[in-house]
């Protein structure tokens, strides 16, 4: 299918820049663009994505700004911060036309902006990849298993081609026909990840290493797993805990999301997390139900607030322990 061929990715980060790099050295046609900034001159940087062995991928890579394209035909990959999505849905509609979006971030609910204004082809990734920007030219690439693309509005053939030109050797995605299940473990893992890693200011090995710190994951899980089972969803505590351990041994050294984002003085994901966990038992009138969860992640929405507070534009808080 011809017209998927370009590979639109909005979002100059950490998976944005490691997704583009390696898509760009196995030939696919790939367009970076920033998600943030919508106009301004396009900026070319020589990126170095290091993996575990010590190999590294690297490439020279274009950022662009949308305001450069009337039209994004092809595949419209989404590595933004989710909380960028209401305008980003508002921004894209003129523009992606039929192109098929797919999410690749984490939480729940982050697709509902494109849904509601009417985008014809949706789709959501579940990433098990860490991936964190050492400095502008360095990205540490951590793949934890194969990311699996489900289809929220759309069809399994399109799905099928979208996943072809996705994948590649060093970043894989696969088709998944039930969606729903693997999101919600992903964000009972990332309820867990995103808020205690945070708080601890440590790295995502610390469930592996620490029996105290894997019992309070526990708490956040078991409340967590009933809630998905109240909305349906057959998610079960062991297999969100053996995910979680398994992502802690793979990425052990790597910084969460949510602790970088801290350090930078930016923004959380922690909303579309632990806090909607919160909104959901709300909605369901078991408000008791993740109430560890909700506080763990109130902590963290403060403790990103009074970073971002005291933070200086260019200022990294600082590393205690990686
Ligand atoms: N890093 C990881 O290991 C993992 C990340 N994810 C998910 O992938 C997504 C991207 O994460 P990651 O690359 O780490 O994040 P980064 O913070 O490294 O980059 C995110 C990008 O989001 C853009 N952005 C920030 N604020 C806004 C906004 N208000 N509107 C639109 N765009 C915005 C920025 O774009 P720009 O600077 O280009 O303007 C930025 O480059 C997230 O949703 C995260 O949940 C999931 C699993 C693992
Ligand atoms: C849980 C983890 C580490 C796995 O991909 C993640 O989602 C993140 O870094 O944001």
């Amino acid at each position: 299918m011809d017209s998927l061929q370009t590979l639109f990715i909005i979002g100059s980060g950490a998976i944005g820049k490691a997704l583009a790099v390696f898509l760009q050295l196995e030939g696919r046609r790939v367009i970076l663009l920033k998600g943030h900034i919508h106009q301004g001159r396009s900026e070319t940087q020589t990126v170095c994505v290091e993996m575990a062995d010590g190999s590294v991928s690297q490439t020279e890579v274009t950022i662009h700004t949308l305001d450069a394209f009337s039209e994004l035909p092809g595949i419209v990959v989404l590595a933004n911060k989710s909380f960028g999505n209401e305008r980003l849905a508002q921004l894209l509609r003129a523009k992606t036309g039929n192109s098929p979006i797919v999410l690749l971030q984490n939480g729940l609910g982050v697709e509902a902006p494109f849904l509601r204004a009417g985008y014809p082809s949706v789709y959501r990734c579940v990433l098990f990849v860490t991936s964190q920007v050492r400095d502008q030219g360095r990205v540490r690439f951590r793949p934890v298993s194969v990311c699996p693309v489900g289809v929220v509005r759309g069809n399994a053939s399109q799905l099928k081609e979208v996943v072809r030109w996705l994948d590649t050797e060093n970043f894989h995605f696969s088709a998944i026909s039930d969606l729903g299940p693997i999101v919600w473990k992903k964000a009972i893992v990332n309820c867990v990840f995103n808020s205690i890693c945070a708080l601890l200011e440590t790295d995502n090995g610390i469930f592996h290493r620490n029996s105290e710190a894997l019992a309070l994951g526990r708490r956040v899980i078991a409340e967590c797993t009933s809630l998905a089972q109240l909305q349906g969803i057959a998610v079960g505590a062991a297999e969100a805990e053996a995910s979680l351990l398994e992502i802690s041994r793979r990425s052990d050294g790597q910084q969460i999301s949510t602790l970088q984002d801290i350090r930078m003085g930016r923004r959380t994901e922690i909303d579309t997390l632990n806090i909607e966990m919160a909104r959901i038992a709300v909605g369901l009138q078991q408000p008791e139900l993740v109430q560890q969860t909700q506080l763990l992640g109130e902590l963290t929405r403060l403790k990103a607030e009074l970073a971002m507070a005291r933070h200086r534009p260019g200022e990294i808080l600082p590393d205690k322990e990686t």
